[in-house]
C-alpha cells in the first residue's frame, strides 16, 4: 500500500489535473488492466510494422549538458527517427491503449492540443507476456542502446553475454546500464518487463518521485511529440513533496521528440526526477530562473520501460 500510494503521488498524480479520478477507480483501471480478457487479442493484433533498423543508426547516448553529477542519467539524442516516431505512435493508436487529444498525432511538437480532460491519459503493462508486440521490439531496441558506452555512436557491447570474463569488469561499467541490468537479457524477464505509456497536455506535469523500489535498477523513457523539460533532484529530495520549487540544484533535461532517457545507479534510486504542470518551458540551454526565452508545449506522449524487482519486493496494491 505504501509503495502504491508513493507511486500514485508520482506518475499518476498528474491525473488530479484533468480527469479527477482517484484511488480505486485509478487502482482498477492501471492495475486491472493486464488481466483483461482481450488481453490476448491486443497482443496478437499484427499492428504496422517498425522501421528496420527501429534506431537511427549514428545515434549517440550522452551526458546531457549540465548534468554530470546525475550518475547514471544519459539521453539517446533523437534514437527514433521520423518512421520510428510514426510506427510507434499508430501503433500505441492501434492499441487503443490511451487517447490522443489530437486527431492527427504529429512526431513532431506539435501546440494543437487541447487538454485531455477525462480522457484515459496512461496505460500499464506488467510482464513480457503481456506487452505487446511493438513494445517488446521497442525494449529490445532501447536494451541493445543501453549496452553502448556513453559518447559513442555505434557499437554495441556484449556485456551481457555468456562468455563474458572478469577482466572486462571495468569496462562493464563504462556502458549506459550495469552489467546486472544488461545480464537480464539472458534471463526470462528480459531488460524490460514492465511499460507505460503516458500522455501529457499542456499544462500536465509529473510529481517528482523516485520510481518504486518494486522496480529494478535500469529505466528507460522514449519521449515523444513534444518536447519538455524534465527536472532532475538531487538527492535529498523528499518524495511527496507535492509542490517543488525548480531551485539552482534542480538539473533540467530538454527531452526532444524521439529521445530515450535512461535512469540507473544513482540517477534511478537517488535522484528524483519530475515534470512541471506548466504550458511553457524554457528554451533549450536556458538558466535563468525569470526573463528568459520560452517555448510552449504541445502534446507529449512517453513510454517507459522497466523490469519487477524478482528479490521479494512486491508492488502491493489493496484488495
Ligand atoms: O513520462 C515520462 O516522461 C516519465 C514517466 C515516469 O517517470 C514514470 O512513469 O515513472
Ligand atoms: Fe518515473
Amino acid at each position: 500500500m505504501e509503495l502504491l500510494t508513493w507511486h500514485l503521488r508520482g506518475p499518476l498524480s498528474r491525473r488530479a489535473h484533468g480527469a479527477g479520478m482517484r484511488g480505486g477507480d485509478l487502482i482498477r483501471e492501471v492495475f486491472g488492466s493486464e488481466s483483461d480478457s482481450d488481453d490476448a487479442d491486443e497482443l496478437n493484433r499484427p499492428g504496422p510494422s517498425p522501421p528496420s533498423p527501429l534506431m537511427r543508426p549514428g545515434c549517440v547516448v550522452e551526458t546531457p549538458a549540465g548534468a554530470d553529477a546525475c550518475v547514471g542519467m544519459f539521453v539517446a539524442r533523437e534514437a527514433l527517427g521520423e518512421d520510428a516516431r510514426r510506427w510507434l505512435l499508430d501503433s500505441i493508436r492501434a492499441d487503443d491503449l490511451v487517447d490522443f487529444p489530437d486527431d492527427e498525432p504529429s512526431t513532431t511538437a506539435s501546440d494543437r492540443c487541447a487538454p485531455t480532460g477525462g480522457a484515459r491519459n496512461q496505460a500499464m503493462r506488467f510482464g513480457r507476456d503481456h506487452l505487446p508486440r511493438w513494445a517488446l521490439a521497442l525494449a529490445d531496441a532501447v536494451a541493445k542502446l543501453a549496452t553502448r558506452r556513453p559518447g559513442d555512436s555505434q557499437g554495441e557491447h556484449d556485456v551481457a553475454s555468456a562468455d563474458h570474463t572478469d577482466d572486462d569488469d571495468d569496462d562493464d561499467d563504462a556502458a549506459v546500464f550495469p552489467r546486472e541490468v544488461l545480464a537480464r537479457a539472458r534471463t526470462a524477464s528480459g531488460v524490460f518487463n514492465q511499460m507505460i505509456v503516458n500522455q501529457y497536455a499542456p499544462g500536465e506535469g509529473l510529481t517528482p518521485h523516485v520510481d518504486l523500489e518494486a522496480f529494478a535498477d535500469g529505466v528507460a523513457v522514449v519521449s515523444l511529440r513534444s518536447t519538455v523539460v524534465m527536472d532532475m533532484y538531487p538527492p535529498g529530495f523528499e518524495p511527496g513533496t507535492s509542490h517543488v520549487p525548480t531551485n539552482s540544484n534542480t538539473v533540467p533535461v530538454w527531452l526532444r521528440p524521439g529521445d530515450v532517457l535512461f535512469l540507473s545507479r544513482a540517477a534511478r534510486w537517488e535522484w528524483a526526477h519530475g515534470i512541471a504542470a506548466r504550458d511553457a518551458d524554457p528554451a533549450e540551454g536556458e538558466t535563468r530562473s525569470e526573463g528568459g526565452a520560452v517555448v510552449r508545449r504541445g502534446c507529449r506522449t512517453s513510454v517507459t520501460l522497466r523490469a519487477m524487482r524478482e528479490d521479494g519486493h512486491e508492488l502491493r496494491v489493496p484488495a
